[in-house]
C-alpha cells in the first residue's frame, strides 16, 4: 500500500483499505458499487447491527482492528421533511455521535484520507440562490431540519479542526437532495422522490383516481442521482484537499409540482394529483452553486428522467425489499 500521508492529486492505489460507513444505505451502496467498478479490492463495510456507530467503544475497537487507509462516511440517521420534524432529538444525537466517533477514531488510528458527507440543509433557509459554500453560518436555518443541520455543521467544523490540529487530509462534501436505486420508500419517513414513486405506483396498480402529495407543491428542489454522487465522492478524494466544504449537485432545480408530474409520467400514473397543505413545505428553494466542484473538473451526468426511470426499474425489481 502506497503512503498516502502527503496529498497529491491523482488515483488512489486500488489496494487501499477503504471503509465505507453506511455501505448498505442509498449513498453507501452506490459508493461501494462505484469503488468496485473502479477496481478497488480492499473494501470494508459493517451493517448497523454488526457495528453501532453511536457506540464509541465499539467504533474505537473497529478502527484499531481494521485500520482503514481511507474512510467515506455515508452513515447517518437520514429522512425526509416529516421524519426530520418528528424526531429532531434523534437526528441531532445519533448523527453527532456517529460522525464524532468515526472522525476521532480515524484520526487516532492513522486513516490518511476521509470524506465526510453533510447535506444542503446546512445552509441558511433564505440563503442567496444558487447557494455558495460561503453561505455557511450566515443566517437562520430551516426549522423543519435545524437539529439535523446543526449536527452536519458540527461535522464540517470537526473535519476542519482535525486538519488544523493534526494535518490530516480530511474533507467534507455537501450533496443536494438525492434519489436512486436502494432508496428508502417508507410512506412517511422517506424523501419526496421515493415517497412519490411508491404512492404513484400503488395508485396505478390499484386504479386510484387521485394521489395526494404533501405541501403546496411550490417549493423548488434540486435532485442528484446517487451514482453521480458516488463518482463525485471518489473524484474529491483523489483531487481535492482543502478545509472548505464542496457542494455536489446538478446546478438546476424544479418545483415539487413539476416533479410530481414527472414522477407520475415515469410510473405511468394518469389520475389527478392533489396537495395536502397540512404537510410542511420546508425551505422555499435549495439550489446549490456547483461552480467549485465543476471547476475542479467534475459535473453530474444523469438527467432527471433517466435517473427516475432507472430508480423505478429498481423499485419494480425489488418491490418487497423497497416496501420494507
Ligand atoms: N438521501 C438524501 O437525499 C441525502 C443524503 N445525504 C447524506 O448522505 C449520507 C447517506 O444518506 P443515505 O444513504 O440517504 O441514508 P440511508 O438511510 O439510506 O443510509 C444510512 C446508512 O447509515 C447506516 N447507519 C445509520 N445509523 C447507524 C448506526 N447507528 N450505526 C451504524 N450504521 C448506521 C445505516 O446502516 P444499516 O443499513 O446497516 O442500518 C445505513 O446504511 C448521510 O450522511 C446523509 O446526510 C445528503 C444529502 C441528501
Ligand atoms: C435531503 C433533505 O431532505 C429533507 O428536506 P427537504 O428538501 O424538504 O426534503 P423532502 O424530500 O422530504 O421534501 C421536499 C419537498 O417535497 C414535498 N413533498 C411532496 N410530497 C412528498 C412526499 O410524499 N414525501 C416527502 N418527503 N416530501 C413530499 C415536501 O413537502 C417538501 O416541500 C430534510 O429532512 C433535510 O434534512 C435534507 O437534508
Amino acid at each position: 500500500m502506497a503512503d498516502l500521508s502527503d496529498f497529491a492529486p491523482g488515483p488512489l492505489p486500488r489496494d487501499a483499505r477503504v471503509y465505507v460507513a453506511g455501505h448498505r444505505g442509498l449513498v453507501g451502496s452506490a459508493v461501494w458499487r462505484n469503488l468496485e467498478r473502479e477496481g478497488f479490492t480492499n473494501l470494508v463495510g459493517r451493517s448497523s447491527s454488526e457495528l453501532d456507530l453511536r457506540d464509541r467503544a465499539e467504533v474505537d475497537g473497529f478502527f484499531e482492528h481494521e485500520r482503514p487507509d481511507v474512510v467515506i462516511d455515508a452513515a447517518a440517521k437520514v429522512g425526509g421533511i416529516v421524519a426530520n420534524s418528528t424526531y429532531p432529538a434523534d437526528f441531532l444525537s445519533d448523527n453527532l455521535r456517529i460522525q464524532t466517533n468515526i472522525l476521532d477514531a480515524a484520526a487516532r488510528t492513522g486513516t490518511t484520507r476521509l470524506l465526510f458527507l453533510g447535506s444542503s440543509c446546512i445552509y441558511p433557509r433564505l440563503a442567496d440562490q444558487p447557494i455558495s459554500e460561503d453561505s455557511l453560518l450566515t443566517g437562520a436555518l430551516e426549522p423543519t431540519n435545524d437539529a439535523y443541520a446543526i449536527a452536519k455543521i458540527a461535522g464540517i467544523i470537526h473535519v476542519q479542526a482535525l486538519r488544523r490540529q493534526f494535518g490530516v487530509h480530511y474533507i467534507s462534501a455537501m450533496p443536494t437532495n438525492l434519489y436512486g436505486p436502494g432508496d428508502n420508500f417508507h410512506p412517511k419517513n422517506s424523501h419526496v422522490i421515493p415517497g412519490m414513486v411508491r404512492r404513484f405506483h400503488e395508485a396505478r396498480v390499484s386504479g386510484a383516481p387521485t394521489v395526494t402529495c404533501w405541501g403546496s407543491g411550490r417549493p423548488l428542489r434540486e435532485f442528484l442521482f446517487v451514482d453521480d454522487l458516488a463518482s463525485a465522492c471518489l473524484f474529491l478524494l483523489e483531487n481535492y484537499d482543502g478545509p472548505e466544504t464542496v457542494n455536489v449537485g446538478v446546478g438546476d432545480d424544479l418545483s415539487i409540482r413539476d416533479l410530481a408530474s414527472t414522477v407520475a409520467a415515469v410510473v405511468g400514473y394518469e389520475g389527478s394529483i392533489e396537495w395536502d397543505s397540512s404537510k410542511p413545505d420546508g425551505t422555499p428553494r435549495k439550489l446549490l452553486d456547483v461552480s467549485r466542484i465543476n471547476s475542479l473538473g467534475w459535473s453530474a451526468s444523469t438527467g432527471l428522467s433517466d435517473g427516475l426511470t432507472a430508480m423505478y426499474e429498481w423499485y419494480l425489481a425489488h418491490l418487497d425489499e423497497a416496501r420494507g
